[in-house]
């Protein structure tokens, strides 16, 4: 057994067009672990999600995924060794059929594609199966997103800003969701500014304040932390 932890960034950052939007973020994850990722708005959270998932390249650091560097690594090659995420904006095939959708994303998981069926009953969206993804409302989309994403049989998910725009019941299904895909080992790293719904699925968090890591601990200590209140009153 490796000692390693399933995640792990070192000293990773990441400039656009010589703007720092990442300085020297570290931090890892276990499996079955719920890490939330919090800051205002561009400080980076998404784009750490686009780095681990490969869809940007880190310029500096390293990403381990069980102990292997990973960085630059196509998302379809992190997908089959485990790693997907789902988007701020879904990004379904509109005019496939729902259950196509969470077919191709299977296919796109290789070796690791799971059972359609399956993923279809695990977010609810069995009695649609045979629509258009274009179809479904807001959430469904959202949770189509999550079914493509766990259709690769992930052992880490990036989750960005699932709860933007869901009424309380919506969350509450997605916030139960997560919490038994991390019961059964999955390890999700959850970008979100809903911290109400973020407490309910985790304590763990890293601030994030214009790209670098203020924080890491408890919702609660992070609330009293000054370089977190300075952070998202200055954003
Ligand atoms: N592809 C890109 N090209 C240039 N700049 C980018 C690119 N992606 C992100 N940025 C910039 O990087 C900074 C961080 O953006 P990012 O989307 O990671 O922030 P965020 O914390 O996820 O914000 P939000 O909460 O608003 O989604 C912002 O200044 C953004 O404009």
């Amino acid at each position: 057994m490796s000692s390693e932890p399933l995640l792990r960034l070192d000293g990773v950052g990441k400039a656009f067009g010589g703007n720092i939007v990442l300085n020297r973020l570290s931090f890892s994850v276990e499996p079955g672990e719920i890490v939330g990722l919090v800051g205002p708005n561009g400080s980076g959270k998404t784009t750490a999600i686009n780095l681990i998932s490969g869809v940007h390249r880190a310029d500096a650091g390293t990403i381990r995924f069980q102990g292997r560097p990973v960085q630059g690594l196509a998302p379809f090659r992190l997908a089959h060794l485990g790693i997907n995420r789902t988007f701020q904006v879904p990004k379904p095939f509109r005019e496939m059929g729902v259950r196509e959708n969470i077919e191709v994303a299977a296919h796109f998981g290789g070796a690791r594609g799971m059972d359609a069926d399956a993923v279809l009953a695990e977010i609810d969206l069995a009695g649609h199966a045979a629509i258009m993804a274009g179809g479904l409302t807001v959430n469904q989309q959202k949770m189509l997103d999550l079914g493509r994403a766990l259709a690769t049989d992930p052992k880490l998910l990036l989750i960005d800003e699932i709860g933007a725009g869901l009424n309380p019941s919506e969350l509450g299904a997605i916030a139960n969701l997560l919490q038994r895909l991390a019961q059964r080992g999955i390890a999700l790293i959850v970008v979100e500014h809903l911290l109400d719904f973020l407490n309910r699925i985790t304590n763990r968090v890293i601030v994030l304040g214009a790209g670098r890591m203020l924080f890491e601990g408890t919702l609660k200590a992070a609330s009293e932390n000054p370089d977190v209140v300075a952070a998202f009153i200055g954003g």
